[in-house]
């Protein structure tokens, strides 16, 4: 079993929802990055997706935009974040999933980029701006690896495509509950439940909610319908205020038992 397997396994166990923190690597510094991955772990969380600071992130909204700005503005580089992580890795158990657009890994070089997340100890990719048909590229050296492409569906996906994605799937499957960017809404559209319920009804992987959860609320409303959820903006947003006591109320509404 490899590591993001075992967590699910262990949740399961636990009768417990998964909650993954999103953070931006270097949004704060590259001892930040440390002290937060380590602060999340001892929080709960089941699995961290660090996010590489890029000048386009297309699908983020502005929280995360700023994050990002304040990181570059830090000088954070891929090749640093990757050897923070792999420094942290020895003393850290949870899976690490690095968030990157396709842009970063081109210009480290596909190759070059694998083996080094590989040396440091990554389990999992997320890469939004990689669709299905454009993932060959990449698939043969991330499998030899042993790191996990983690595929995304949304809410506009036809049920074939969703299916499609679904059993390809690795590690889990991300269903954004939105349309449109990353960032903290008040209200889902109301069929959310129906469409995260179609999702785990034909994937074979765990199913994690993402996109628009800030709330302790929101969390245990979209843990109910999938196995646990993501939580970006908000804990960006809290780790940069210091309110740390508000990132551990939000994990700990997705430890509330399996409610369906
Ligand atoms: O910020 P939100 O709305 O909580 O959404 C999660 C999200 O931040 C994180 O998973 C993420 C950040 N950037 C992304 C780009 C694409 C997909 C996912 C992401």
């Amino acid at each position: 079993m490899n590591r993001i397997e075992k967590s699910f396994h262990q949740l399961k166990v636990r009768n417990e929802k998964a909650f993954v923190p999103y953070i931006m690597a270097g949004d704060g510094g590259l001892k930040s990055l440390m002290e937060r991955i380590l602060f999340l772990e001892k929080s709960g969380a089941t699995a961290i997706e660090i996010g590489i600071p890029f000048s386009d992130p297309v699908a983020d909204g502005p929280t995360i935009q700023e994050a990002g700005i304040r990181a570059l503005k830090n000088g954070t580089t891929l090749k640093e974040v990757l050897s923070t992580i792999r420094e942290l890795r020895p003393i850290v158990s949870i899976p690490l999933i690095l968030m990157t657009y396709m842009n970063p890994i081109y210009a480290y070089g596909i190759g070059s980029f694998i083996l080094d997340a590989k040396k440091s100890g990554v389990d999992g990719l997320i890469i939004p701006d990689l669709p299905i048909e454009e993932e060959e590229m990449i698939l043969e050296p991330l499998n030899e690896a042993s790191i996990e492409l983690i595929r995304l569906v949304t809410l506009t996906s036809p049920i074939d495509r969703i299916k499609d994605i679904a059993e390809r799937g690795r590690g889990f499957l991300y269903a954004v509950t939105v349309t449109g960017i990353t960032g903290s809404r008040t209200s889902f559209n109301e069929s959310v439940g129906e469409y995260l319920a179609k999702i785990v009804d034909v994937s074979p992987i765990p199913v994690l909610a993402g996109f628009g959860i800030s709330t302790p609320e929101q969390v245990k409303e979209m843990a109910q319908y999938c196995d646990g959820v993501v939580v970006g903006s908000k804990v960006v947003e809290l780790f940069h205020n210091g309110s740390l006591d508000k990132i551990e109320e939000l994990i700990s509404a997705s430890k509330v038992t399996n409610v369906i």
